[in-house]
């Protein structure tokens, strides 16, 4: 999760020179000008591209994503990261769980041992902690940073106590508990899973009656989205978030005119007021991963918004 856009200044270079069209729809990354997000490329149509310009009111919170054991967090997470992978970053938790069979260590969590992490808890090096399920898990304050240091905004997916620490601090966020259709079919989903043996499943089972009492109860979460329908959940998580229904697609051609001018590209796509500078020198440098990806500015355009650029 979390990865950075897949787009290379040198790789696009290499493909074209001054003045030739590109083929936008094979990378995506997202900027803030003024008080529009753009998101550029990363649309799913064979026969256009485009630049997606959200509301800014979709905010930069973090978000704080909780809810019982097999509730469908997890999937929700990854439908929101691989429609939006430009937007959002997952803050990697800390955990002393076993990594189940497909989880890595690294991107799922980081998986470590508890007397390691008692002793950076010690050290104040996380954000909120709490022991789940028999396990200690916890955000680590440099979890957060990785994903605001790419310019993303913050995902986590973190129990019920862990929301109440991130809520008692000083870390704004918004906060959002998902809710099974009912408890059978709670277990139902855990058990198709097949992550856990049948002594864990009882476990989260027990654990969850708790937390949806807590979830529910008021004043903790922002919202509260019953997870019956995946596609019909999902879409009111966007909506939440300000990713449906304010959208809207600046299209461009499928062959743009470009010109290059030192390390920039000016996008045109046929209509002198809808420009598009992109600069590529913000591509260069930093680890993978953690770049704030391309600086974009515009003529014409939201020409009050202009930020960043010299055009
Ligand atoms: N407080 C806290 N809870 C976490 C953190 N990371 C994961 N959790 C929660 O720990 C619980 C168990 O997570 P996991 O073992 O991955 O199982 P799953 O929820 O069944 O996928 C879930 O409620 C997670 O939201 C964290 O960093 N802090
Ligand atoms: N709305 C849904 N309807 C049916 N199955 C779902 C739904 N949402 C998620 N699932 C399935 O339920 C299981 C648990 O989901 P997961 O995302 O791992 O939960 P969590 O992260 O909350 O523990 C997965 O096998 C997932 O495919």
């Amino acid at each position: 999760m979390g990865e950075a856009p897949a787009f290379f200044a040198d790789d696009l270079q290499a493909r074209f020179s001054n003045g030739f069209h590109l083929k936008l729809k094979d990378f995506e990354t997202a900027t803030v000008v003024g008080n529009k997000t753009y998101v550029i490329g990363g649309i799913d149509d064979p026969t256009s591209t485009g630049v997606r310009i959200f509301d800014k009111s979709i905010g930069e919170w973090p978000i704080v994503i909780s809810g019982p054991s097999g509730v469908g967090k997890g999937t929700l997470i990854n439908m929101l990261m691989k429609e939006f992978p430009s937007m959002f970053g997952f803050s990697v938790s800390h955990t002393t769980r076993a990594p189940r069979e497909k989880e890595e260590n690294g991107v799922h969590y980081h998986f470590t041992d508890r007397s390691v992490m008692e002793e950076e808890i010690k050290a104040g090096k996380f954000l909120e902690f709490a022991a789940v399920h028999g396990n200690l898990y916890g955000t680590s304050i440099e979890a957060v940073e990785i994903v605001a240091d790419a310019g993303k905004r913050c995902i986590l997916d973190i129990d019920v106590q862990g929301a109440r620490s991130v809520r008692a601090s000083s870390l704004e966020a918004i906060f959002i508990f998902i809710c099974p259709p009912s408890f059978e079919e709670l277990e139902k989903r855990l058990r198709a899973r097949g992550t856990e043996t049948e002594e864990q499943i009882q476990k989260r089972l027990r654990n969850a009656k708790a937390e949806l009492e807590q979830g529910n109860s008021p004043g903790l979460f922002d919202h509260i989205l019953v997870n019956n329908d995946l596609e019909a959940c999902y879409e009111r998580l966007k909506k939440i978030l300000g990713l449906n229904g304010t959208t809207e697609v600046f299209a461009l051609p499928m062959e743009l005119s470009l010109s290059i001018i030192d390390e920039k590209i000016l996008i045109n796509s046929g209509n002198a007021d809808q420009k598009i500078v992109l600069d590529l020198s913000s591509m260069k440098g930093g680890a993978p991963g953690r770049t704030r990806g391309l600086y974009m500015s515009t003529t014409g355009l939201h020409s009050d918004d202009v930020t960043n650029g010299n055009f």
